[in-house]
């Protein structure tokens, strides 16, 4: 049996097994399983042909953002609208073909911005252009999950399980477990906050399904097994996503609104060019950057260059400075107003990857 069909296997057998405390342990190993075959199925396979890699574009800029949709849901059209760069439209399925890079300025920043081919169900297994796109995404700092908002909602828990199955997590954090593989020892368990999804023994159970038999576990949350799954596993990659409902232009008043009140979405019109600003600002809170303004002592802040940082970051970070002026430990001694930060909210937690690790810095100092 292929690894697509023992997936679809466990699949089924997960989708027949009723949910309960008798079948905990059952449904558990299951998960286990599957993370695991879906974990062979993304390793590059061996022809030089298809390496299971991205498209060759270089990152640039202070973040970067990717496109994903199905084909004409109007990606390259807002690209096109957004940046410089002109990418094919049309009214066809798939005239998008590669991947093609834009820059949105923004606040003084440069958000790089990736147009892609459309995906469809079954991507991730290698249907279209699929693999390669999510390989982009994956690289990305925010996804961009753009919808047709004259078609009904199943495009998006597609697109969501296309890819959740490549390990991509998208508004969730990462689980709050501690887990350290050991020499020897055996399991050791422990949890500092009441378990309602695992036990002690459902977590052996995992981990012997991936041949540990020491290690150090501290559950600091209620996690699921998925959950507790994603922290062994380890190549996971927790991301914001925008939902972003296109051509607003063709459907209800009512229905607008409904889409505009769903968590992490904003409701657009490429063709009517309705509510992009809107969009570039909540943009600009899920990459959750940072403007700092500097200025030479006995001068006015320069706000048409700003320095960005991820946040989190410190000044500690900006690193020294162009000319031999300042340095990284120069700008908390100066005055509050010396530098001067404005930044969004974060969209969920604040353990996450955007906010949680600050990025090097990408400053393009005032003082250059
Ligand atoms: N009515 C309406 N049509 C739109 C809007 N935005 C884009 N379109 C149209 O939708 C069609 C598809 O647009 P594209 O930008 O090519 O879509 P895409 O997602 O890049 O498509 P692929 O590259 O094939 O995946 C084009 O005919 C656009 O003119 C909109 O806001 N309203
Ligand atoms: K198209
Ligand atoms: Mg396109």
């Amino acid at each position: 049996m292929g690894i697509l069909e023992k997936i679809s296997e466990i699949e089924k057998e997960i989708a027949r097994t009723q949910k309960n405390k008798a079948t905990e342990y059952h449904l558990g190993l299951l998960k286990a399983k599957l993370a695991k075959y879906r974990a062979q199925l993304l390793e590059p396979s061996k022809s030089a042909s298809s390496k299971g890699e991205g498209f060759d574009v270089m990152k640039s800029g202070d973040a970067r953002v990717a496109l994903i949709g199905f084909p004409s849901v109007g990606k390259s059209t807002f690209l096109s609208l957004m940046t410089s760069t002109a990418s094919e439209a049309a009214s066809y399925e798939f005239t998008t073909l590669t991947c093609i890079p834009g820059v949105i300025e923004y606040k003084g920043a440069n958000i790089q911005l990736l147009d892609l081919p459309g995906i469809i169900e079954g991507a991730a297994q290698g249907k279209g252009r699929g693999r390669q796109v999510i390989a982009v995404a994956r690289t990305a700092d925010v996804v961009i999950m753009m919808l047709d908002a004259t078609k009904g909602e199943v495009q998006r828990s597609l697109l969501e399980k296309e890819l959740e199955s490549v390990g991509i997590r998208l508004n969730k954090h990462k689980p709050n477990i501690y887990f350290k593989p050991k020499k020897g020892g055996g399991i050791s368990f422990n949890s500092t906050v009441t378990l309602t999804q695992c036990s002690e023994k459902l977590v052996q159970l995992i981990l012997h399904e991936y041949k540990i038999f020491n290690a150090e576990v501290l559950f600091r949350e209620d996690c699921s097994p998925d959950e507790f799954i994603d922290v062994i596993v380890g190549n996971r990659v927790y991301m914001p996503c925008l939902y972003v409902y296109n051509k607003i232009d063709q459907i209800s008043m009512e229905e607008v609104d409904r889409l505009a009140r769903k968590p992490n979405s904003v409701v657009i019109s490429c063709g009517m060019k309705l509510n992009l600003d809107y969009l570039l600002e909540l943009l600009w809170e899920y990459l959750a950057l940072t403007c700092i303004y500097t200025k030479k002592r006995g001068q006015r802040p320069d706000f048409t260059d700003a320095i960005i940082l991820r946040k989190g970051a410190s000044v500690e970070h900006v690193g020294p400075l162009p000319g031999g002026v300042g340095g990284p430990h120069s700008l908390p001694s100066c005055p509050p107003t010396s530098a001067t930060a404005s930044t969004g909210r974060s969209p969920a937690s604040s353990s996450t990857r955007w906010c949680g690790a600050p990025a090097p810095s990408t400053a393009r100092s005032a003082w250059a």
